[in-house]
């Protein structure tokens, strides 16, 4: 990971126990006429006017009354943008739209609290959560231009623990602000687990067979709050990655910014009201054996407009083993085994991979299969073939010839 500079010409906030910290405070950056070196992006990574990526746009009201002729015709839809780029957007999708008005309301109402306020939630090193103001507690450049909030939900039914993390970050006077958000991620999770069961049946997998493989996980809901900039073609509002999680449901304003990586060059996709944006992540990817893709994407900022997105990032329970249906890794013929891409791995292991070890890029999953497999080669040739080492515990051969990382 980078090491943040002991002193970055952001801004100093104090936080509440008077430790300097280095922050991102829009109000004071977007009085300065040029933006700070920290957010000025390699030349090959600056946003340019992109064309438009056609994503489909499924409509889930069949499937989700349960007529079978439009459910197959859903789910075939989902196929081909899945295989491709791994973007759809879906409409009539029961999401109350009262719930989703309200979370954006109250995101804004947390990102213009005063600094000091915002800083209550501030994020502890290798911690997931918390409030971000671009990275700079963690990045030295490249930085973001943005601020993040970010908590867990987690499947277990813990009905209180969003409102208790923002009452207890923020203050009892927070508690109408994380009961819209509990309300907001509990839709969030049963339309995810309804994805599942179309992406079940796209892959003849039947469509309880993710849906159970999600139904006891957790997830990170995270609120992206991208002020205007004063130099947007020189910085990014967030760089260009692929989710490392499961799948993405995307609630962005009508405020354009989101680009994928399609066909060899970067894609806007416009937003659409009332529609969400989904996408699969690397988890999903790797549950597949890179059969459905995660793909490549960023954001962009603009001069004029603040531009707010919702994220919510669905995973498997932690320690549950990330592992492809024996169903995929036969070949088209039927024939023998399809080789396999990655390795078996938990959310766990790859999410501290990405908080602790490597900055989510365009090749998060490559990077971390390759350092899992030396470190197993390593745990193997040092505990003479111990059989509990993980490439034995794979089925994977040691030698990473077998496998197809490109
Ligand atoms: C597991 C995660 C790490 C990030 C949040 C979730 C899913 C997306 C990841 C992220 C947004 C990808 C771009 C880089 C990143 C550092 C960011 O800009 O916020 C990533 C998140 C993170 O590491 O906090
Ligand atoms: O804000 C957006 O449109 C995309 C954000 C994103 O990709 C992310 O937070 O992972
Ligand atoms: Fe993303």
């Amino acid at each position: 990971m980078d090491s943040s500079p002991a002193t970055l010409d952001l801004d100093k906030g104090k936080s509440d126990c008077g430790n300097s910290v280095v922050v991102f405070d829009p109000s004071v950056l977007q009085k300065q006429s040029n933006i700070p070196e920290a957010f000025i992006w390699p030349r090959c990574e600056r946003p340019h006017q992109p064309e438009e990526l056609e994503v489909p746009v499924v409509d889930l009201k069949g499937f989700l009354e349960g007529d079978a002729a439009s459910t197959s015709r859903t789910a075939a839809a989902i196929r081909g943008a899945c295989a491709s780029h791994g973007f759809f957007q879906v409409m009539n999708h029961k999401v109350d739209a009262a719930a989703l008005h309200d979370a954006l309301r109250v995101a804004d109402e947390f990102f213009e609290l005063p600094l000091s306020t915002k800083l209550r939630a501030r994020r502890r090193p290798g911690c997931t959560w918390g409030y971000v103001g671009a990275h700079a507690d963690r990045f030295a450049s490249m930085l973001p231009w943005k601020e993040t909030l970010s908590f867990a939900y987690d499947y277990s039914g813990n009905r209180d623990g969003v409102v208790d993390y923002i009452t207890s970050k923020l203050g009892e006077e927070f508690q109408p602000m994380g009961r819209v958000h509990r309300r907001y991620c509990a839709a969030m999770k049963d339309l995810s687990l309804s994805i599942m069961e179309l992406l079940g049946i796209s892959l003849r997998m039947g469509r309880d067979y993710y849906r159970n493989f999600f139904e006891d996980g957790s997830s990170i809901m995270r609120c992206n709050n991208y002020p205007p900039c004063q130099e947007p073609e020189l910085t990014l509002g967030t760089g260009p990655h692929s989710d490392p999680t499961a799948l993405t449901i995307l609630h962005q304003d009508q405020v354009a910014g989101l680009q994928v990586f399609a066909e060899g060059k970067w894609r806007s996709v416009s937003p659409i009201a009332g529609a969400l944006v989904i996408n699969i992540g690397d988890t999903f990817m790797a549950l597949t054996n890179g059969r459905y893709k995660s793909c490549l994407h960023r954001a962009v900022v603009n001069r004029d407009r603040r531009r707010r997105s919702l994220a919510f990032f669905v995973c498997p329970q932690a320690d549950k083993v990330v592992r492809p249906a024996k169903e995929l890794l036969v070949g088209r013929d039927g024939g023998g085994g399809v080789p396999r891409k990655y390795p078996d791995f938990t959310w766990a292991e790859l999410l501290e991979f990405t908080q602790s070890h490597y900055r989510t890029d365009a090749s998060t999953l490559q990077n971390f299969t390759q350092r899992f497999l030396t470190y197993s080669i390593h745990l193997s040739l040092s505990s003479n073939n111990n059989s509990n080492n993980k490439a034995i515990k794979t089925g994977m051969n040691k030698d990473a010839s077998q496998m197809e990382v490109s």
